[in-house]
């Protein structure tokens, strides 16, 4: 993990970026770029009110639900969430509608808002790491045209847990994303990564965003970058907000793991994937007891 002082605007040169970087701590968005944190948060908790959102039946993984139940004798995770897709924006009439909550009546558009600004933070990121990695500048950004590339939202509620030992608030995974922006309100200490065989509270302080590398980009970089293995723990007496953002290439782009010539593994690394193909893959056989999926690639 690398933490990074604020800087005005020079954040994410890549100088800043470490290439061994499986996980980043940004301290902070650029001057101007903010998002109106007790807004979304404000917004949010009205929209935890289950009553006002659409099913999400018919949209694969959006709406309120939970992921990977395959079974009636799994453990639940402690959690109640949203997921929305909010971009390629959707427009009147498309399913995906559905599941973004009627009220407050500015919710969406407040999401909007912010999506746009983590749009440019994320593309600076991919523009730095790749740099990092001394590939040219572009290599990843260029699946991600704003028209095309995906971008999730979902809104986790963790409640406060009587047995914070008996219950995780998300099962162990790593994200399937390409870069995954998170952001969580007022409280601090859910989530966990693996350091010598303990799980590893991540020290993220509350006005600081979280990246975490997923999948997509680890196949990207030929696994220079690494998706980390990470889970959300339970805490009693506290509930816990947060926001996830997940940064995707279109479902149909092809992703090729992307070289220095010296520094291709001697089993050549990943494969070509098309990104829909990977998340079907990821979807079908989690959860999984340890990072399994990329093995796919
Ligand atoms: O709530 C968090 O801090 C992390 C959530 C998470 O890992 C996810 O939504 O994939
Ligand atoms: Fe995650």
């Amino acid at each position: 993990m690398v933490t990074q002082e604020p800087q005005e605007c020079q954040w994410f040169k890549s100088s800043h970026v470490k290439a061994s970087t499986t996980c980043l701590k940004v301290a902070k968005l650029r001057s101007g770029s903010e998002p109106d944190e007790g807004r979304v948060e404000e917004l949010a908790k009205l929209a935890e009110k289950k009553h006002c959102v659409g099913s999400y039946v018919s949209v694969d993984n959006l709406g309120y639900g939970r992921n990977f139940v395959k079974s009636e004798d799994q453990p639940l995770d402690w959690i109640d969430r949203l997921t929305m897709k909010a971009a390629p924006a959707p427009k009147r009439g498309d399913k995906e509608l559905n599941v973004w909550p009627q009220r407050p009546p500015n919710f969406r558009q407040v999401i909007q808002n912010y999506v746009k600004e983590a749009r440019n933070v994320l593309d600076e990121l991919l523009i730095a790491l790749a740099e990092a990695l001394a590939l040219e500048s572009h290599v990843f950004l260029k699946h991600f045209d704003s028209n095309n590339s995906e971008i999730n939202v979902r809104i986790n509620y963790y409640p406060p847990c009587p047995q914070p030992d008996l219950a995780l608030g998300l099962t162990p995974h790593t994200d399937a994303s390409a870069l995954t922006l998170f952001m969580q309100f007022e409280t601090t200490g859910g989530i966990q990564i693996p350091e010598d065989r303990k799980w590893l509270t991540m020290p993220w302080t509350e006005d600081a965003l979280l990246v975490n590398v997923g999948d997509l980009l680890e196949i990207m970089s030929n696994g220079r970058l690494k998706s980390p293995w990470h889970r959300v723990v339970t805490q009693m007496n506290v509930e816990r907000f947060s926001a996830a953002l997940f940064y995707n290439p279109p479902s149909w782009a092809e992703i090729a793991p992307e070289s220095v010539e010296d520094l291709v593994p001697e089993d050549g690394g990943f494969k070509k994937v098309v990104v829909s193909d990977y998340l079907q893959h990821l979807y079908a056989i989690s959860p999984t007891k340890e990072k399994q999926a990329i093995m796919y690639a």
